[in-house]
């Protein structure tokens, strides 16, 4: 059985590009957004049950989900945001499940879970090791403001509603420090792939 890694951290401190770092070695991974995404698709259950709470002020157009108008609602108001949780990681959780055991029974020494809510949502009991990517706040609310858009009071909620920085890294098994550039970046992940392929190997 490969060996799982959960890979985990707050809003953009660098989960995709550390993900995309290890898959330049060949390492595997799936990412709990990309599963997120899919749950709240046409024709599913989750999305139905949204419009049906917030009506079309949470569709676009063409009867899809208009995530800045739900990214507005829900971290605006905690029990909005639970809510939602209860309607979405449920069916996350499921999703994940299959594409882990596709991995794990694949050629790979190890694979990754990508999750910005590993620690928050019980999906830690899905990994045998925790790697937290870690960056300071400030440095995360800015990179949110240039990659999404998003406000710095918007960033500040989002990341309010995540596990705050001193309790996640209690968590880790493992730590990324992304508050350098991506050639730093690179350099730690190669040091863990070392790490990860060595346990591998030490458990077969
Ligand atoms: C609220 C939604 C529509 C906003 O969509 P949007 O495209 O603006 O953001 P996106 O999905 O790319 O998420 C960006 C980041 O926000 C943070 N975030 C998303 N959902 C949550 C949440 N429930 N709690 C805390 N942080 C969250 C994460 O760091 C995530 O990486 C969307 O995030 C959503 O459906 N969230 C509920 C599902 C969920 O919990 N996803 C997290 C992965 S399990
Ligand atoms: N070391 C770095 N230096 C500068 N910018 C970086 C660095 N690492 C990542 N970034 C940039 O910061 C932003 C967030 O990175 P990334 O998308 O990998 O984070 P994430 O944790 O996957 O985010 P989220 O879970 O919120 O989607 C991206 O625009 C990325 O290009």
């Amino acid at each position: 059985m490969s060996l799982t890694i959960g890979v985990t951290g707050g809003i953009a401190s660098g989960k995709s590009t550390v993900a995309r770092a290890f898959a330049a070695l060949g390492i595997p991974w799936v990412d709990a957004d990309d599963i997120a995404r899919e749950v709240v698709e046409p024709g599913e259950p989750a999305l139905a049950a949204i419009a049906e709470r917030y009506g079309a002020r949470v569709l676009d157009d063409a009867g899809g989900l208009n995530r800045r108008a739900l990214r507005e609602i829900v971290f605006a108001a905690p029990e909005e945001r639970r809510w939602l949780e209860s309607q979405t990681h449920p069916r996350i959780r499921e999703r994940l499940e299959a594409c882990l055991a596709d991995m794990a029974a694949g050629p790979a020494p190890y694979h990754l879970l990508v999750s910005p809510l590993l620690l928050e949502s019980g999906q830690a009991t899905l990994v045998d090791r925790i790697l937290v990517v870690d960056v300071p706040e400030a440095e995360q609310v800015q990179r949110t403001a240039n990659r999404d858009g998003v406000d710095e009071t918007q960033a500040r909620a989002i990341i309010a509603a995540q596990l705050d920085r001193r309790a996640r890294l209690a968590r880790a098994d493992d730590i990324i420090d992304n508050s350098g550039n991506e050639a730093a970046l690179t350099r730690q992940v190669e040091a863990l792939d070392r790490r990860y392929r060595r346990l591998a190997e030490a458990r077969r």
